[in-house]
């Protein structure tokens, strides 16, 4: 099989398995998807300044490959009030962020209502300096809190529309095949359930983005199952503004422990995981980000040379990797980010949580951890 013929024809998923399985066309499916990469992207690599907030740790959930989260009685378990969540995203803010993406654990307490007072309070705290772009609670988060407040989907999410949420991080899909999340996310929504809440979201005037979080029990064909998925909501509402393969980190997760996994993804598998989506969504998901928090700086370059135009944010804080084994630290200067970019001959751009690419008019100044 040539991968090229993918430039400008339609995968079918049986083509999809092989450009998974077959080994021997590896480097041709990496060119390939480049060279789509180039024709969409040319040399720019987009990447944004940005700071989670991980307003809890604390969660009821039990996803097998989740080392974040805590219970109640943790030494280590923390939960924020919506003023300090208001002030972090100050701090940001003041320290250069143009978007903070805040996501926590799953709580009975947590209601969409209690959304709605973080939201509020990270706009009452951050208007005066100009506002903020809030991209915050995955599907799941969403799901759940509606649930807590008995409301359904769509009433919920014109209410946190209204209360100011501007995007949805696309996690909590973690492998979108429900016998796949029988066993690694036992307590999480649906295939279906998770599907619904992206496209009432899209449907609201709400853009996410799309996440895979693979290398751990998952098959290449649920992989397939999961990125023909992906295509299809995007075809019916466009509403995906990213797609963020994100690469199981093992190290401290309930799967290792309990001698489900031995490891996480091979090196070939991080890379087709940038290739064969880029061959598959083509111009209809034009972006795809690396995680350089979950894979170092080297392989993230690495990544965009093999279908990712995007480098992702300088995070400033981040605990869920970190809590998995991450070694790459939490945070990552502008400098650093556009050195990193400049080094592999490309140019770097600064864009905006909707892609629109900003420019600067200010001279830089290094982003530190806040
Ligand atoms: C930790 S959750 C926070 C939001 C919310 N509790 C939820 O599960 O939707 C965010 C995402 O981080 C990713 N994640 C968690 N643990 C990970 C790990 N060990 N390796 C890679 N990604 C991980 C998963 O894709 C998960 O959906
Ligand atoms: N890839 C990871 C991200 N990426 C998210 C982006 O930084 C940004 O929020 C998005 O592109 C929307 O503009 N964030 C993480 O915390 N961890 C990752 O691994
Ligand atoms: N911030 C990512 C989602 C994300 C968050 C935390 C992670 O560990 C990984 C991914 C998004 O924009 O969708
Ligand atoms: S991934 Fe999210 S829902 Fe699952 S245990 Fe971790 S924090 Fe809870």
């Amino acid at each position: 099989m040539d991968p090229f013929q993918f430039k400008n024809k339609e995968i079918s998923k049986q083509e999809c398995l092989e450009l998974f399985e077959n080994d021997a066309i590896f480097f041709d499916t990496l060119k390939a998807a480049d060279s789509v990469r180039g024709d969409l992207c040319g040399n720019v690599v987009t990447y944004i300044l940005n700071a989670n907030i991980n307003f809890t740790n604390v969660c009821t959930g039990s996803c097998q490959f989740c080392a974040f989260k805590v219970s109640k009685n943790s030494p280590s378990a923390f939960f924020l009030t919506p003023d300090q969540i208001g002030r972090k995203a100050c701090d940001a803010k003041m320290a250069g962020a143009m978007e903070v993406c805040v996501q926590g654990g799953l709580l009975p307490e947590i209601d969409t209502h209690f959304q709605i007072e973080i939201l509020k309070s990270i706009r009452a705290q951050t208007n005066p300096l100009g506002g903020i772009s809030i991209h915050a609670f995955s599907p799941m988060e969403i799901y759940t809190a509606a649930e807590n407040a008995g409301l359904d989907i769509k009433t919920a999410l014109s209410m946190l529309k209204e209360a100011g949420l501007d995007s949805i991080p696309g996690t909590a899909a973690e492998i979108l095949v429900d016998d796949v999340r029988k066993t690694l996310c036992p307590d999480k929504i649906s295939a279906d359930d998770w599907e619904k809440v992206v496209k009432t979201a899209h449907r609201t005037g709400i853009p996410t983005t799309c996440t895979i979080m693979y290398g751990h029990i998952e098959e290449n064909k649920d992989r397939v199952e999961h990125l023909f998925r992906l295509k299809r909501i995007q075809e019916e509402t466009g509403g995906f503004t990213e797609f963020i393969p994100l690469t199981f980190l093992h190290e401290n997760t309930p799967l290792i422990k309990k001698g489900l996994v031995e490891s996480g993804a091979s090196g070939l598998l991080d890379l087709k995981m940038y290739a064969i989506p880029r061959l598959l969504f083509k111009e209809k998901l034009p972006n795809i980000q690396v995680s350089w928090v979950k894979l170092g700086t080297k392989f993230s370059q690495v990544g965009l040379c093999a279908g990712a135009n995007d480098f992702g944010g300088t995070l400033m804080e981040e605990n869920i990797s970190k809590a998995a084994g991450s070694k790459y630290g939490s945070s990552m200067t502008q400098q650093k980010i556009e050195n990193c970019i400049r080094q592999i001959g490309r140019v770097p751009k600064l864009r905006n949580t909707q892609y629109k690419i900003i420019e600067e008019t200010a001279p830089k100044t290094p982003i530190q951890t806040f």
